[in-house]
């Protein structure tokens, strides 16, 4: 049961919430938990992902209270153009009349979260509408360890540092995947980067809302975009451009989408062999499955070794199709796409 959150604030904006934390992190499981609960709130969802192909979109609940906008089209934070789009979604939230009482904006999981939260100072209209209510990250409690101590990044930004640094709030998410004395530790290790913000804990993102959502911690997180604004300018630009730049180069998305049926069979096997080969390379897969002889949607979901594949919502009168998307260091795409090609049924 939540309590009531976004209090009354004096000068009636609306407060957006940016929700960041690596790949596989359990930002959409979070969103599905905020869709599903009976808040009476009406909150709008603006996402971004990083891959080829969408499928956040997919994955997301449908819900009549509330709305989500999808962008997909490169990262919010180093896409000068996902950024206007993300200030064109926002102007026309706030022109409704039907007044929306929150705003949350789910990053992609290689995000940098300064850019995206400035985007609500640096826009004169939209500053005087809405305003950053928090920084909210969120962080697998089994996988985080290893981003963080990546050493493979070799002077590129750790952005699973930086969703730290730049939080508000952290939810320290998965704690059933580790034991007491892990979560202690890792406690520990994020206080080393992050002082200041309240952590939480959380199984599949059940979280009290109140505890995410109108925090007013807006001051505190304008101070440390202006720490950021400043590193940013002493050590390397930032925005606009420039796709990959200051990202980790070696990490990037394969996507493939098909109008074609997988043999559920052929298509386990495979992503079963790449998980025992790949997990420490392979960060992230994502899939929703057309498998031929099944009237059900297949989602794939993997995060490093740990992978679900299952059968969820029946394809109906929709069309079928078959998407996947892989995220990781050094992936090889024409050995990928091959091989999920031969997992097809012609
Ligand atoms: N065991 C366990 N699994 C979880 C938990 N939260 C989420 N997951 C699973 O972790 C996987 C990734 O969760 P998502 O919510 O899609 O993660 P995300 O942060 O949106 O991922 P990206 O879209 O890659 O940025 C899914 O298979 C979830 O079911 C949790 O607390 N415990």
């Amino acid at each position: 049961m939540n309590a009531t959150f976004d209090a009354p604030r004096p000068n009636n904006k609306i407060p957006v919430t940016v929700l960041t934390g690596f790949l596989g992190a359990g930002k959409t499981t979070l969103l599905n938990y905020i869709l599903r609960e009976n808040h009476g709130r009406k909150i709008a969802v603006i996402e971004n992902e990083f891959g080829e192909v969408g499928i956040d979109g997919d994955l997301v609940l449908r819900s009549d209270s509330e709305e989500i906008y999808e962008m997909v089209n490169g990262c919010v934070c180093c896409t000068a153009e996902v950024r206007e789009d993300l200030v064109r979604v926002v102007r026309e939230l706030v022109a409704r009349p039907d007044r929306l009482d929150h705003i949350l904006v789910e990053t992609s999981g290689m995000a940098d979260p300064y850019p995206v939260a400035q985007t609500f100072f640096i826009d004169d209209p939209i500053a005087r509408e809405v305003e950053l209510d928090a920084i909210v990250t969120m962080v697998d409690a089994k996988h985080i360890g290893q981003h963080l101590e990546d050493l493979e990044l070799d002077g590129a930004d750790n952005q699973a540092v930086d969703q730290i640094v730049c939080a508000d709030r952290i939810v320290i998410n998965k704690v059933d995947l580790v034991d007491e004395p892990a979560i202690a530790a890792l406690r520990e290790r994020i206080r080393g980067l992050n002082a200041t913000a309240e952590l939480v804990t959380s199984s599949y993102a059940e979280i009290d809302l109140a505890g995410i959502l109108g925090l007013g911690a807006f001051e505190a997180t304008q101070k440390l975009l202006e720490i950021g604004a400043e590193n940013e300018h002493r050590g390397h630009a930032h925005h606009d451009q420039d796709y990959t730049h200051e990202h980790d180069a070696s990490v990037t998305s394969v996507g493939i989408a098909v109008d074609a049926d997988i043999d559920l069979d052929a298509f386990s096997r495979w992503i079963e062999a790449l998980r025992l080969e790949q997990a420490d390379t392979l960060f992230r897969m994502k899939g929703v499955l057309s498998a031929r002889g099944r009237d059900q949607r297949y989602i794939l979901q993997g995060v490093h070794s740990l992978i679900d594949f299952r059968a969820a919502q029946p394809w109906g009168r929709d069309p079928r199709s078959s998407k996947v998307v892989f995220i990781g260091r050094d992936l090889d795409r024409a050995r990928l796409n091959r091989e999920f090609q031969a997992c097809l049924v012609d």
